[in-house]
């Protein structure tokens, strides 16, 4: 056989070389065609997703969100993503599984993620109980809406909790966006969604759009950090506590009502006429009202809130419960706990 000279033999390597750099693009370009599990297994397609009957679920400040309703009876949500920092493929793919890998009983899950330079998609599981939002305010004064009680709030406010600790602990960004609307209820725990975002969102849009950039300290120094989100909690149990929606002055109303001790025009009257709840009640009304200090330093940590909303009792009579149980188990409250183990 013919021998080939260093030249030929140079050639040859320098080919083969190339073929490996297009495969290897070639490889990348259909990684980014599809959807990127996270964990495991991909259970779905890209062209699944885009086939399955689906439901708008509403019109988010960072983009629509739909449930998806896939052949195998899975449903899943998928978020449009918009509004993003202008982020290169690897920079979304790194902020997506840095916030998959955070893992709590209590954080809604990231499944998939989509990255095109049309379309940025983020995959999610579906919770089907709708959200804190609905749960607290949607129906009231109407013969469909089911009483949400004492025990029922106490559990959010303690997954929530939950949730936020371990963010505060695990993640290097806080929460940023924490409010009814993002505290999901499927059949069994709480869940909270939207954490980390703002990683992804550049700041004159976050500022406008997400909740702890309306803390006092953004206001006046132009920072968030973890202490606001002790404040967006802080109005969170506001919300479940007055079943007033978290509009502007609801903190100072509150502040207001305690200072001048109007109590009972505090509490929501769906849980005032739980009587034996009421020393509950008030615990939880000054825990809120600490982390909604104006000064951030002031604010407890959230570990120190965890262990204060943990120590709250449920203390409800069974009979004052009971209309929860009556109309429908599932749609939660005593059915429903904070974490499924604890
Ligand atoms: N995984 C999910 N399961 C069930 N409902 C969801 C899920 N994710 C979002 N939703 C609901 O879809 C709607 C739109 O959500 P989205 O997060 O886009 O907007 P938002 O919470 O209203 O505002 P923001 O964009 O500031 O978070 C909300 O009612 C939300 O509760």
């Amino acid at each position: 056989m013919k021998k080939r000279n260093f030249v030929q033999e140079e050639n040859i390597e320098k080919v083969e070389e190339n073929i490996e750099v297009i495969e290897k693009r070639e490889v990348e370009r259909e990684e980014k065609r599809k959807l990127n599990f996270i964990d495991g297994e991909a259970c779905f397609e890209l062209n699944d997703l885009l086939k399955a009957p689906a439901e708008s679920l509403g019109k988010g400040n960072f983009g629509n969100c739909y449930k998806a309703m896939l052949d195998d009876g899975l449903n899943v949500v998928v978020k449009r993503l918009r509004d993003l920092k202008p982020l290169s493929h690897e920079e979304f793919a790194k902020q997506m599984r840095a916030m998959a890998h955070l893992k709590h009983p209590n954080l809604l899950p990231v499944l998939a993620y989509y990255f095109s330079k049309e379309e940025k998609l983020m995959v999610t599981k579906f919770a089907s109980n709708g959200n804190l939002y609905n749960r607290i305010h949607g129906g009231r004064g109407t013969r469909e809406r089911i009483p949400f009680r004492w025990s029922g709030r106490l559990s959010v406010a303690r997954g929530v909790a939950q949730a936020l600790e371990y963010l505060h602990i695990h993640s290097p960004l806080p929460h940023g966006n924490l409010k009814s609307s993002n505290v999901l209820l499927s059949s069994v725990v709480v869940l909270v969604a939207d954490y980390a975002l703002a990683s992804l969102i550049s700041l004159p849009i976050a500022s406008h759009r997400m909740l702890a950039f309306k803390s006092p300290e953004y206001q006046s120094h132009k920072r968030i950090s973890k202490h606001s989100d002790v404040w967006t909690y802080g109005c969170l149990l506001l919300e479940l506590l007055t079943g007033r929606p978290d509009g502007a002055g609801l903190g100072a109303w509150v502040h207001r009502a305690v200072r001048e001790e109007w109590t009972a025009e505090i509490f929501d009257l769906e849980i005032l006429a739980q009587r034996s709840a009421s020393h509950g009640m008030l615990r939880l009304l000054q825990i809120a009202v600490r982390c909604c200090d104006k000064a951030p330093e002031r604010r407890p940590e959230m570990s120190e809130v965890v262990r204060e909303v943990e120590s709250v009792k449920a203390g409800v009579e069974l009979s004052e419960d009971e209309d929860d149980f009556s109309v429908d188990q599932s749609y939660m409250d005593d059915s429903m706990s904070a974490t499924p183990s604890r």
